[in-house]
């Protein structure tokens, strides 16, 4: 049986190459192609050129890139190709050609070659660093006088995607496996207002969900917004319960020492509940961590107990008990006052009944009374509850531990339940502070003192001197452990928002619109409606009226205001007209949850020109506006 013969078989050489080898083709470049010749067909094509007499590409000597200089003349002496040839028009000519074929542009592109006589003069003299201004400022009026259009990129299409893996994987052509698959670029993040708030980062998290800053469009007043997923209510136990149970008991309350509740909406397309509060800087947690001691100064633990005691006072009056005191649970306004927050838990006590009683043990273990989790009791009493915690609180702020603490939830049960409480040794605390501390850790809650026999306490009715309050967490905290989230939505909102002035022909200053304001509407002062209300200032006129004002944004096709209306939220007054020429916002929400996506602004040219300082002292006022966000409690 006859073998296969040896053309048939596949060689190495026959293999396709990653690598080029030299001079296979007329262009003196091989392709990945070529490289599959073997050397037998090597030989044969060099027998045939030589037959042909065709020229070598070799022949040329001098490398037309190669700017010829004859000072250094004597670099070349190394060459083993005899002395260069005279440069010719031909030559030169020959060579573009080639080199344009090669590179695949066409014949008629000028190229570089040194000194050629039809090279463009490069002798100019360098530009003045005025001429370079000058000729800037009019490159940049060429531009600006374009339509948008023209600088809007291509959409991205397929047919763009398939066009750019194309390019790519042609100009990987050494390494086909390397195949890229191009996707496109992430788009910076657009501001996003939903229901009128602009939303920012996050800036904490619970069990029931996210805690995002947002800033009321309306009011200019930062805010919290809670918002927690449909998904994550029905998996939480008793989740959508708790969270009616909050939304209602948080409703009727209103006192300066407990987190105000502005309003709750929900949007079903998203499956999100959200819940929006009065915005606070930290919690007191935060301040026991930032301590290297993880505890607070006695002066510092007694302003915030105070505080805390004001705000049981009104919860325990309006009987409600909160079930869930703890330093976590107690922020911080940016006017250092205490907020109890996170009612998830928290019940209102039957108006009928003479006692505090519940029956639904909540809590956070350590916080929790022996009532609560030790022994056989048939009921508990919700205030006394709360005056446990706060005195596991006030332990907790004095001396950074807790009283009962153990790593097995049963044993530290257990500990609670039938362990004497033993003041802490790391500090030294007074006989008042000792007491009170007793006194609320008492493991009867039969004896227990209530809010009012605590508030009677002598430690309670202590005076400490102002360095020894709030005012040292307070230069601490102001020098913003928070960072401020809003700032990439603000930036989406107004980068380049900014008036920007340029000379005319004549050298007169022309103040241009930002090109963006033209395009889009968030970026209108009408987007905070609230801008105009809180700018306003004496004689600025008298309120525009209703009929006249600006035009609300119409949150879906039913027409209705981009903001449900809320007696909490609103601004006192309806937001005055703009001032005549200033922007008017006609915008049209298309998503149903009134995210604004891109409403259109109609503004004439000639008006933008004519209010840039008024659009400039706008976009400072923002700033100081948000920073002035005046708090409820003040
Ligand atoms: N009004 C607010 N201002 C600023 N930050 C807040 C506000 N409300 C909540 N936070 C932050 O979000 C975190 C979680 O909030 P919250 O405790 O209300 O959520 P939760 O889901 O009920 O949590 P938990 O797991 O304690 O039940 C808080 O620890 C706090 O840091």
């Amino acid at each position: 049986m006859e073998g296969p013969s040896s053309s048939s078989v596949p060689t190495a050489s026959d293999a396709p190459s990653k690598y080029l080898l030299p001079s296979d083709s007329d262009d003196g470049i091989a392709t990945s192609s070529a490289a599959n010749v073997g050397a037998r067909n090597h030989v044969a094509n060099t027998e045939k050129m030589e037959k042909e007499k065709k020229p070598s590409p070799m022949v040329l000597n001098v490398d037309p890139d190669y700017d010829y200089d004859e000072e250094d003349g004597g670099s070349c002496e190394e060459d083993q190709r005899g002395p260069p040839a005279p440069i010719s028009r031909e030559i030169v000519d020959g060579a573009i050609a080639r080199r344009s074929r090669d590179r695949q542009i066409s014949p008629g592109v000028k190229m570089s070659i040194g000194n050629y006589d039809d090279m463009e003069d490069d002798d100019e003299e360098a530009e003045t660093p005025e001429e370079q201004k000058q000729r800037f400022l009019a490159s940049m009026k060429r531009i600006r006088k374009q339509p948008q259009e023209a600088f809007d990129p291509p959409e991205d299409t397929e047919a763009m995607r398939e066009f750019i893996n194309r390019q790519v994987n042609d100009a990987m052509m050494f390494n086909r496996d390397n195949h890229i698959d191009y996707s496109p670029v992430n788009k910076p993040k657009e501001a996003k207002i939903i229901e009128g708030y602009l939303w920012g980062g996050i800036i904490g998290t619970g069990s029931y969900g996210k805690v995002k800053e947002v800033i009321d469009i309306y009011t200019i007043t930062r805010r919290a917004a809670k918002i927690m997923k449909y998904e994550k209510l029905r998996k939480i136990p008793n989740g959508w319960d708790n969270i009616r149970s909050e939304m209602s008991i948080l409703r009727r309350l209103n006192h300066r020492n407990i987190v105000k509740l502005i309003e709750v909406f929900n949007l079903p397309e998203k499956g999100k509940v959200y819940m929006i509060f009065e915005y606070c800087i930290g919690s007191v947690q935060n301040l026991i961590d930032m301590e290297p001691a993880h505890r607070l100064s006695i002066g510092e633990s007694h302003a915030i107990f105070l505080e805390l005691c004001h705000g049981l006072n009104y919860l325990h009056s309006k009987r409600v008990s909160h079930k869930d005191i703890k330093p976590g649970n107690l922020l911080l306004s940016i006017d250092m006052t205490v907020k109890i927050c996170d009612f998830g838990v928290a019940e209102q006590i039957c108006l009928f009944q003479s006692d505090g009683r519940c029956t639904k043990v909540n809590g956070t273990p350590k916080f929790q009374p022996p009532e609560c989790v030790y022994g056989n009791h048939e009921y508990f009493d919700g205030y006394k509850v709360d005056m446990w915690s706060a005195g596991v609180t006030l332990y907790n702020m004095v001396s950074g531990k807790y009283p009962f603490e153990q790593q097995v939830l049963l044993r530290l049960y257990e500990s609670i339940g039938t362990n004497p409480v033993e003041m802490p040794t790391n500090v030294e605390l007074s006989k008042d502070l000792q007491d009170i501390i007793k006194r609320l850790l008492d493991k009867d809650f039969n004896t227990r003192p209530n809010i009012s026999d605590v508030m009677q306490h002598p430690w309670f009715q202590t005076g400490f001197p102002e360095d020894q309050g709030l005012g040292r967490i307070m230069e601490r905290m102001r020098t913003g452990d928070r960072p401020f989230t809003m700032y990439p939505s603000l930036q989406a909102m107004y980068d380049g928002a900014g008036s920007e002035v340029i000379l005319d022909e004549d050298g007169n200053e022309l103040v241009l619109p930002p090109p963006d304001l033209v395009k889009r509407g968030t970026l209108s002062l009408s987007s905070f409606p609230g801008f105009q209300t809180l700018e306003k200032r004496p004689g600025d006129g008298p309120p525009p009226s209703s009929d006249s004002g600006v035009v609300a944004a119409p949150d879906s096709a039913s027409g209705d205001p981009l903001r449900r209306p809320s007696s909490r939220s609103m601004p006192t007054s309806a937001p005055p007209r703009p001032p005549s020429g200033a922007v008017e916002v006609v915008e049209a929400v298309a998503a149903p949850e009134a995210v604004v996506e891109d409403p259109v602004v109609e503004e004439a040219p000639a008006q933008q020109q004519e209010a840039p300082d008024r659009r400039r002292r706008g976009k400072r006022s923002l700033f100081s506006c948000i920073f002035r966000s005046r708090t409820d409690s003040s």
